[in-house]
């Protein structure tokens, strides 16, 4: 684990956080399906004020649960269920985190911006009454943006492993100001931003036969793009990259615990 080799994660991450909000951009915004004490069909031992939306979430995790997708400390769900057993065969994940702070998480942040601030710039208004597809593609995207926001554990992980001294330090002294200076690198945040806003041009245009394939056409306006360029921008700037930070320092610290 080096800082190399935790950027290049992040990277990747880009692009399925990319691809997946093209996939829920496809979809209405599809409102009835994120109202609470909404009503579809007989209520067979649905829960009151959950969504149908946070319905199909809370049952997919728990499938997923038991297949053993939160065995790997990379992934961690929305809601905790208490499923006991999985359905998968054992496999002995390496394990990078530090225990006390390994599971430090912004799922419910997430959660929060993801459905009341990022869900209106990417759906357009209507209702196509599609809410099991719209709902899946809304997992898709939760689960890519929680994997990469909270892979700031790992990063920390790495900048802690790399300087010590100064982040013991800082850790003792629970200096939560200058644990946020010293692992901000306002270079690396200003290339990774300008990266995604490109992705979104690149894999959101459409493919045709004829001409070539360049962002820098004068033709393609943000309009014509799947999901607007400014938008994964600003999800980057306003969202990923601080929620990200404030996982380094929570985790941080709980290094020395
Ligand atoms: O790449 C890093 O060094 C990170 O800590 C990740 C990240 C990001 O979220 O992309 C967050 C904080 C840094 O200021 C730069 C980038």
């Amino acid at each position: 684990l080096g800082l190399d080799t935790v950027r290049e994660f992040l990277t990747r991450e880009e692009d399925t956080i990319v691809f997946s909000l093209i996939e829920r951009a496809k979809h209405p915004l599809n409102l009835p399906a994120y109202q609470d004490h909404a009503c579809f069909g007989p209520s067979s031992g649905r829960r009151r004020n959950d969504s149908f939306a946070e319905l199909f979430v809370r049952e997919s995790e728990e499938i997923q649960a038991k297949a053993g997708r939160y065995q790997s400390q990379g992934e961690i769900p929305f809601f905790h269920s208490r499923v006991p057993f999985t359905l998968a065969p054992p496999y002995n994940f390496t394990i990078d985190l530090y225990p006390a702070a390994a599971s430090v998480n912004v799922n419910d942040a997430i959660w929060g911006f993801y459905f009341n601030e990022l869900l209106p710039l990417l759906a357009k208004n209507g209702d196509d009454g599609n809410y099991a597809v719209t709902a899946a593609s809304d997992l898709a995207c939760l689960q890519a943006l929680s994997r990469r926001i909270n892979y700031g554990r790992y990063v920390a992980e790495v900048k802690f492993r790399g300087d010590q001294q100064r982040y013991t330090a800082l850790i003792s002294s629970k200096d939560k100001d200058a644990l946020m200076t010293l692992l901000t690198s306002e270079t690396q945040e200003d290339v990774v931003k300008r990266r995604v806003e490109k992705k979104a041009m690149v894999f959101g245009q459409d493919v045709t036969l004829d001409g070539p394939t360049e962002t820098g056409d004068k033709n393609t306006s943000q309009s014509s793009f799947k999901v607007s360029p400014s938008v994964v921008y600003k999800l980057y700037d306003q969202w990923v990259i601080p929620l990200t930070k404030n996982v380094e320092v929570e985790y941080l610290l709980h290094r020395l615990d």
